[in-house]
């Protein structure tokens, strides 16, 4: 006896990538419309009714749509993948490791975080909450994404114009990504990011750099990636790297689904300085892995069933 879940966007990439996974988790079926229904509302009122989880993979307004279908005495319990309820009341903002997984399990509304959000969050949430680092520092985020990240309009945009060796964007710093950022990494101040895109359909850095001498706080690298490693210690998805002495981080042009994530920290000698870098899949715990993720916990099946996670 396996649990239905319908996947509304199930036709585009963050959905498509959800059915892979569903269709070979053990305890979940997906539940698709055909392509003459998927855009029909009352085909998907139905769909989002009658099953007990829905994931919405969709643009941020379609997924206000889809929310609104739900009847307010239907028991279907939602995962967003889309940036609409991130940090809107009545949601529960879909990161186990830093949220808690109990909040998750008892949800019913859970807003899966951004692909770069998860990055930056993962890095600074547990370093302001133990406070190595000031919840009032300036902070930046510079971040490289595979172009999977923007959806198929990207996707073709980069496979119809191979020669883009890299697209930086954002350049109104006004990013969508924002304000989640600031509230689940618990900051005072809105972070400076500057995201760009290369050619490699998935994968991304997230990265922080920081002048720890400047700050009250006075941490040192070392200490950073104790904390880190010490916050993520009971968990199978996100890996804390030790004793970091790699020269350079890759992104692959055909790099495999994967739906962890590992957590570096780089410091100079002495530690005054350091870049805090996360490696993980826009398409995994970015999206997609996050959002299985989530649906585990919140049904009570173990968090790792059919994620892709080494
Ligand atoms: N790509 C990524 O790495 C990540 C994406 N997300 C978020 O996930 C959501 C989906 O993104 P992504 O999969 O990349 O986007 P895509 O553009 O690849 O897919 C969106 C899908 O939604 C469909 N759709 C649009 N409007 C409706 C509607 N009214 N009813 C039913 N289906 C509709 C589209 O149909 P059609 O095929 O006809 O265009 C398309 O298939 C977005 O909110 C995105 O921000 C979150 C984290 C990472
Ligand atoms: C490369 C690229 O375009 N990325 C997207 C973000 C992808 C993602 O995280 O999705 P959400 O917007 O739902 O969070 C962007 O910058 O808008």
């Amino acid at each position: 006896m396996t649990t239905p879940v319908f996947i509304d966007g199930a036709a585009g990439t963050t959905g498509l990538e959800i059915v892979e996974r569903l269709t070979a988790h053990p305890h979940f079926e997906p539940v698709v419309l055909d392509e003459a229904r998927r855009k029909d509302a009352h085909a998907r009122r139905e769909a989002l009714n009658d099953n007990p989880f829905a994931v919405l993979c969709l643009p941020d307004d379609a997924a206000r749509e889809a929310v609104a279908l739900v009847d307010p005495a239907s028991t279907t319990r939602i995962v967003d993948a889309s940036s609409a309820h991130r940090v809107a009341d009545g949601w529960t903002y879909g990161f186990p490791e830093v949220i808690g997984r109990a909040s998750i399990a008892e949800a019913t509304r859970v807003a899966n975080p951004g692909c770069y959000p998860t990055g930056f969050i993962a890095l600074v949430a547990p370093l302001v909450r133990a406070e190595l680092l000031p919840a009032d520092w300036p902070f930046t985020v510079n971040a490289v994404s595979g172009y999977s990240g923007g959806g198929k309009a990207l996707i073709e945009r980069f496979e119809a114009n191979p020669g883009i060796a890299l697209r930086t964007y954002g350049l109104t710093l006004d990013h969508k990504h924002l304000p989640e950022m600031q509230r689940h990494a618990g900051l005072e101040h809105s972070v400076l990011f500057a995201p760009s895109v290369v050619p490699a359909f998935r994968g991304m850095l997230a990265e922080v750099p920081l002048h720890l001498g400047a700050m009250r706080t006075d941490p040192r690298a070392y200490a950073l990636r104790d904390a880190l490693s010490e916050f993520y210690s009971d968990s199978d998805v996100v890996h804390v790297v030790q004793e970091d002495d790699t020269a350079e981080l890759l992104i692959d042009r055909d790099a495999a689904p994967w739906d962890g994530m590992e957590l570096r920290v780089f410091g100079n000698e002495g530690g005054w300085n350091a870049r805090l870098i996360a490696v993980l899949d826009n398409l995994g715990k970015g999206a997609s892995g996050a959002a299985i993720q989530n649906l585990n916990l919140m049904a009570g099946f173990p968090e790792t069933a059919s994620l892709h996670v080494r």
